[in-house]
């Protein structure tokens, strides 16, 4: 585990300083806690390390610590901190769960051992969640982000990877291309999948409470903050923050971010206290943001760390190919959601929106597929329809169309497989078209 740490807690502040300088040498991270409440806030559960804590302390006591740790996660490693000869006390720890216990006074060495065994084991754990995660949500990346074309199944691939690990992540497209839909899925086929995903829309922050917003305050921090308030950063502990628009954050509220990045702690506005922050971060543009760096716009310095891991989501004009089947399954989900009857859509219609622009993306198409189910498209009658006009030769021009759009948009716009499939020759398919005013350029991804 990368980020493993070791949360150190007693309520003795020379015990606690030595312990923890000494586990430091021993070359573990370790945080160091005075009270019991304090360090309970950085459990989740995907927290990637292992708790001491003594048991007699004021406030909350260590037995009571234990069983809140494992009402978060079982499989937190808690290690408890018993008096010399308190043989009695060890014993019911040890059969509450406590991973191990150790007596006092010890030293770092005898601690070591028993550390990283519980360090690994917590690794395990988390690993195995994770795999879960990834062999569950297998077929349901493939619903979430539809689409055959080259672009999509590369993007799959790409969110499946990225999803598994834990590496912060940078999601560029254009508006309404389903930055956000790849976030989730990041989020859901991590071992995160079980914590919070916090949404946050940079460009719809108040400016004068942003960090306040972001980071939390104590009371006193400014005027009107008569009580200390958990930042969003905090609410997403243990899971995953999602900055939406992360090109709209004021620079210099960037540098802070980075320090966030870098350092994984946070402090509230009006402490000196840092606060350590198990997250994992994914920002979503709709520009590129080297062009906002040049421009003195976006700190160069946050844009490599976090562009280590970058997705980017095409746009419907590069993937028209996909937009058919898009289409018909952006309308059976609106059926869905309104209780309709399913609408049947002709291959034409399917065809036909590939042909169009939509500048707003799946967000469009959505809007499009909700107003045909809804019966707000005008030429809905004409659309959804088998076929235009009654004449038996029009309807099946009307068809033949429908049926060599839907070729050529499945195939990308590559003639071969088309008239290999239809079962004309080379000639006829070119003559059709020109008859039918099909234009191949229009149903597929060339540019
Ligand atoms: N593959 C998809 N299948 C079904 N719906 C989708 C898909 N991709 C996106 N959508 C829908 O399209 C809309 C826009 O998606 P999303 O909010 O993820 O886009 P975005 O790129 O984050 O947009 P913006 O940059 O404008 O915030 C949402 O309603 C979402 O549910």
């Amino acid at each position: 585990m990368s980020e493993s740490r070791v949360l150190l807690v007693d309520d003795e502040e020379e015990l606690r300083r030595s312990s923890a300088q000494a586990l430091e040498l021993a070359g573990f991270r370790v945080d160091t806690f005075a009270s019991a409440e304090r360090a309970l806030e950085l459990i989740s559960f995907s927290f990637p390390g292992v708790v001491i804590s003594d048991i007699r302390m004021p406030g909350m006591d260590g037995m009571t610590f234990l069983q809140r740790i494992r009402e978060i996660d079982p499989e937190v490693p808690v290690i408890l901190v018993t008096g010399h000869g308190d043989v009695q006390l060890a014993v019911r720890a040890m059969r509450e769960g406590a991973y191990d216990f150790v007596e006092k006074p010890f030293t770092a060495q005898m601690l070591a051992g028993t550390i990283r065994r519980a360090l690994d084991w917590r690794g395990l754990v988390l690993e195995n969640r994770r795999l879960r995660a990834v062999a569950g949500k297998r077929d349901d990346i493939e619903q979430r982000l539809p689409g055959r074309s080259p672009l999509m199944v590369d993007l799959r691939y790409r969110v499946r990877a990225i999803g598994a690990s834990d590496a912060d992540t940078l999601i560029i497209g254009e508006t309404g291309v389903g930055k956000e839909v790849v976030a989730r899925a990041l989020h859901d086929l991590s071992s995160r999948a079980n914590s919070p995903f916090i949404a946050i829309n940079c460009a719809a922050l108040p400016q004068n409470l942003i960090e306040s917003e972001l980071f939390g305050h104590e009371p006193g921090a400014f005027p009107g903050a008569l009580r200390p308030r958990y930042g969003k950063f905090e609410h997403g502990r243990g899971g995953t923050i999602l900055l939406d628009e992360i090109g709209s954050m004021p620079f210099d509220l960037q540098a802070k971010f980075l320090r966030v990045l870098q350092e994984r702690v946070i402090t509230r506005l009006g402490s000196n206290e840092t606060v350590p922050l198990d997250v994992r971060f994914i920002a979503t543009s709709k520009l590129e943001l080297e062009p906002e760096v040049a421009a003195g716009r976006f700190r160069a310095d946050l844009l490599y760390r976090l562009n280590v891991a970058t997705l980017r989501v095409p746009p419907l004009a590069e993937r028209r190919s996909d937009v058919p089947l898009l289409f018909m399954q952006l309308v059976r989900e609106s059926a869905a959601r309104y209780g309709r009857e399913d609408i049947e859509i002709s291959p034409s219609l399917a065809s036909e929106m590939a042909t169009r622009d939509w500048p707003g993306n799946v967000r469009e198409l959505r809007n499009a597929a909700e107003r045909l189910v809804l019966g707000l498209e005008t030429d809905r009658d004409e659309a959804a329809s088998p076929a235009n006009g009654s004449r038996l030769a029009d309807r099946v021009a009307a068809f033949e169309k429908s049926v060599i759009a839907s070729a050529l948009a499945a195939h990308g716009g590559a003639l071969k497989p088309v008239y290999e499939s239809l079962g004309i020759s080379r000639k006829t398919l070119y003559e059709k078209m020109q008859k039918l005013g099909l234009d191949r350029r229009a149903l597929t991804d060339e540019p």
